[in-house]
């Protein structure tokens, strides 16, 4: 290979293990296997050895893979937490102990070496402070130097000791896994829509700890088992007798590990839990083998990424090998068609396996499914197995090829299919029923309405009676509709009816958000909002303007546009304002401190101080935080002293510019 095509393989590499790991670690979802993701990452790796002249420093290989959000205060970690090298072969186990041998011995001290192994637990790592023997502080890995504060999330941890007793050190850290047992995702998701529901107990645990509301993560019963200890003059100096007394301080350990002075017996611990790890209450992947000497591991010392005294050896995903039944079409509240795959039953993981996902006819064209095939599923801790590939050879003559359908199954509207998207959609978005009750299940959740008075059952009973067309005619909901449907006595007539009217407090974002805009989720309602200040705007808004906020690209800024296009959306908006939802941000509360007197602050660049703490004082104080230029705009913050693209921007616009220290000057006025 031409060195310009090798320096081109590892730049599109990094690009596709940072999206990877930008939805497995933000958006707790993935699209590949973590086999796939890991071989990536594993030719990422070689390639980096063959070519360090093309290394670049920033690769995913010398980062761990998450970061912080910014739902809640960032912390920097004392002690760096590290991700694991890991390894799918008994080759590289090999290579491992010679290394660590090897490295000892160079230390003189490579006799009497021991292994600690242990289970690796799929869930998410997180850090716990103890100080004077009361739980500190919580954190999660984040990047590996800097993580979130979840502390409160974390005390809904019942397993996990709030107050410790004996003979403590002061203050130390211990390191663990939160998971969520099988037990508890299975009930958990039967309580959730087919089309809400996890995929993984690892993701649920992930999504649960990033959650706002700790009572609602006290719901989900987590559990968490520790496994590490770091802190200065800690009572010990080996790995095994850390995780014996910080059992008998209390911590939930897992009495799964083991000790092994060789590596053949390394290997006979992962040969027998192999199997055996499958009736654990828990989802693992593999096993973590640590040197066990707190003086070994110091000389051995970490790499970028992880500590060279350590190494995870990964089970291979579990494969089946089965017949494909038919190819069937969900709707979802978009319109989005996903494509389903019905197979014959397969024994896999220790379930039975009778759908795969396909995602989109993309997928169904890579692995070129025909009728009848007889495929691989794969299932890698994820529930929804997925269709790895097929036995072309067993194809039978007369099979033919899947053909993605081109009509809406619900609702017969013809497909459409969008340049540069993978998906189709049925475009009847005001007619066609698994749409309509998605939009309004979508409307009604939580983090959008949050009219809990309503649930998917009565959804399905309103539309069926044709009470509620759209999100709109909720509002025009009355007892007496309540009262019609099945169930429903006085009481819960009125309740359902209160909660509706209960939620015109909503705030302009969540409502925004609750419309249901293709691609508009969140974060993205929330930077919309700020922008536009009220529907008005956002609603004539030119596609240009859209495409200058911050997060929104094209695909969101034509989908807006879309969006208001369509009469039938504008109609139901205007329903909404009329029935009295908020169709503007709120006017700050300027309670009793009112410095800033409303004036809207945009910060740019780099602070001594993290910025959102800067623009909660600036809140908080009175003020408005904007994240974008407008003519609303009063001062521009930067600390900059060249003239950057937004300097620049706000002298011909005539914005004030202030320094981070002017700032503070009028935070403290
Ligand atoms: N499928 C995808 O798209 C995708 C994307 C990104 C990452 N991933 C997967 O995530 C993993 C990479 O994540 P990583 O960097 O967190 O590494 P890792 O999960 O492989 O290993 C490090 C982690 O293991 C955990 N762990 C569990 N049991 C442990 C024990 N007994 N001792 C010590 N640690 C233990 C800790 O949380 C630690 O942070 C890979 O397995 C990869 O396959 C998958
Ligand atoms: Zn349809």
């Amino acid at each position: 290979m031409a060195t310009t095509e090798i320096k081109k393989e590892m730049d599109s590499l990094a690009k596709v293990i940072n999206h990877h790991n930008h939805l497995y670690y933000q958006e707790d979802r993935s699209e590949i296997s973590d086999q796939e993701f890991d071989q990536l990452l594993n030719r990422l790796i070689g390639l980096e050895k063959d070519y360090p002249e093309f290394a670049d420093p920033n690769s995913p290989t010398q980062r761990v893979g998450g970061t912080v959000t910014k739902n809640f205060e960032n912390v920097v970690h004392k002690y760096r937490m590290l991700s694991l090298g890991n390894t799918y072969s008994e080759e590289d186990l090999r290579e491992f102990d010679q290394r660590v041998r090897k490295g000892l011995e160079g230390e003189g001290i490579a006799e009497e070496l021991e292994y600690i192994c242990e289970l690796k637990f799929d869930g998410v790592a997180i850090s716990l402070t103890y100080r004077n023997g009361q739980l500190a502080l919580a954190t999660t890995r984040g990047d590996g130097t800097r993580g979130d504060n979840i502390t409160a999330n974390a005390k809904t941890i019942r397993t996990l000791p709030l107050q410790l007793q004996g003979q403590l050190p002061e203050e130390f850290e211990v390191r663990g896994e939160v998971f969520m047992s099988h037990k508890e995702f299975e009930r958990l998701n039967a309580t959730l829509a087919e089309g809400d529901k996890y995929a993984n107990p690892r993701n649920t645990t992930s999504g649960s700890l990033k959650l706002q509301d700790s009572a609602l993560v006290a719901k989900r019963k987590l559990d968490c088992y520790l496994y590490a200890v770091l802190g200065e003059n800690l009572p010990f100096t080996t790995h095994e007798e850390a995780l014996e007394t910080i059992k008998s301080w209390g911590f939930n350990v897992s009495q799964t590990y083991r000790k092994c002075t060789t590596i053949e017996q390394v290997l006979t611990y992962i040969a027998e839990w192999e199997e055996k790890r499958k009736s654990l209450p828990l989802e693992t992947d593999g096993i973590v083998i640590k040197v066990n000497s707190y003086k070994q591991q110091q000389a051995l010392g970490y790499t970028a990424k992880s500590p060279r005294w350590a190494i995870a050896y990964k089970y291979q995903a579990e494969v089946g090998i089965t017949r494909l039944s038919s190819v069937t079409y969900q709707v979802g509240r978009t319109g989005s068609i996903t494509p389903v795959a019905n197979l014959e039953p397969v024994a896999l993981a220790g379930t039975t396996v009778r759908r795969a996902s396909l995602h989109n006819a993309n997928e169904i064209e890579r692995l070129d499914l025909h009728q009848s095939d007889m495929v691989t599923v794969e299932k890698g801790g994820e529930i929804i197995p997925k269709i790895t590939g097929v036995l072309t050879e067993e194809r039978q003559e007369a099979a033919e090829a899947i053909q993605f359908i081109e009509e809406c199954p619900e609702c017969k509207t013809t497909l459409i299919r969008v340049e540069g998207e993978a998906n189709h959609y049925c475009p009847n978005t005001t007619g066609c029923p698994p749409q309509i009750k998605g939009k309004i299940e979508h409307f009604i959740q939580r983090k959008a309405m949050n009219i809990d008075s309503l649930g998917e059952r009565t959804i399905d009973q309103l539309f069926q009676r044709g009470l509620v067309k759209n999100v709109a005619d909720l509002f025009d909901l009355t007892i007496e509709d309540a009262l019609s449907l099945e169930g429903f006595k006085e009481k819960s007539a009125q309740k359902m009816v209160e909660g509706i009217k209960q939620s015109l407090a909503t705030p302009f974002e969540q409502v925004l958000f609750a419309l249901g805009i293709r691609y508009v989720g969140q974060t993205v309602a929330v930077k919309l909002a700020e922008h536009f200040e009220q529907m008005e705007t956002l609603r004539y808004a030119p596609l240009e303007e859209l495409e200058a906020v911050p997060d929104v690209g094209k695909q969101i800024a034509k989908s807006v546009v879309d969006y208001f296009n369509d009469e039938k959306n504008t109609q139901i908006v205007e329903r909404l304002e009329q029935a009295g939802l908020k169709m503007k941000i709120e006017a700050v509360d300027l309670g009793d401190n009112d410095q800033l007197g409303g004036k809207s602050f945009c910060l740019s660049g780099k602070f001594s101080t993290k910025k959102s703490i800067l623009e909660g004082r600036i809140k908080a104080s009175g003020g408005k935080v904007m994240s974008s230029f407008s003519k609303k705009l009063d001062y521009l913050v930067s600390n900059s002293e060249k003239e950057t693209t937004k300097t620049k921007k706000a002298k011909e616009m005539g914005i004030a510019i202030l320094s981070e220290v002017q700032l503070e000057q009028m935070l403290e006025n």
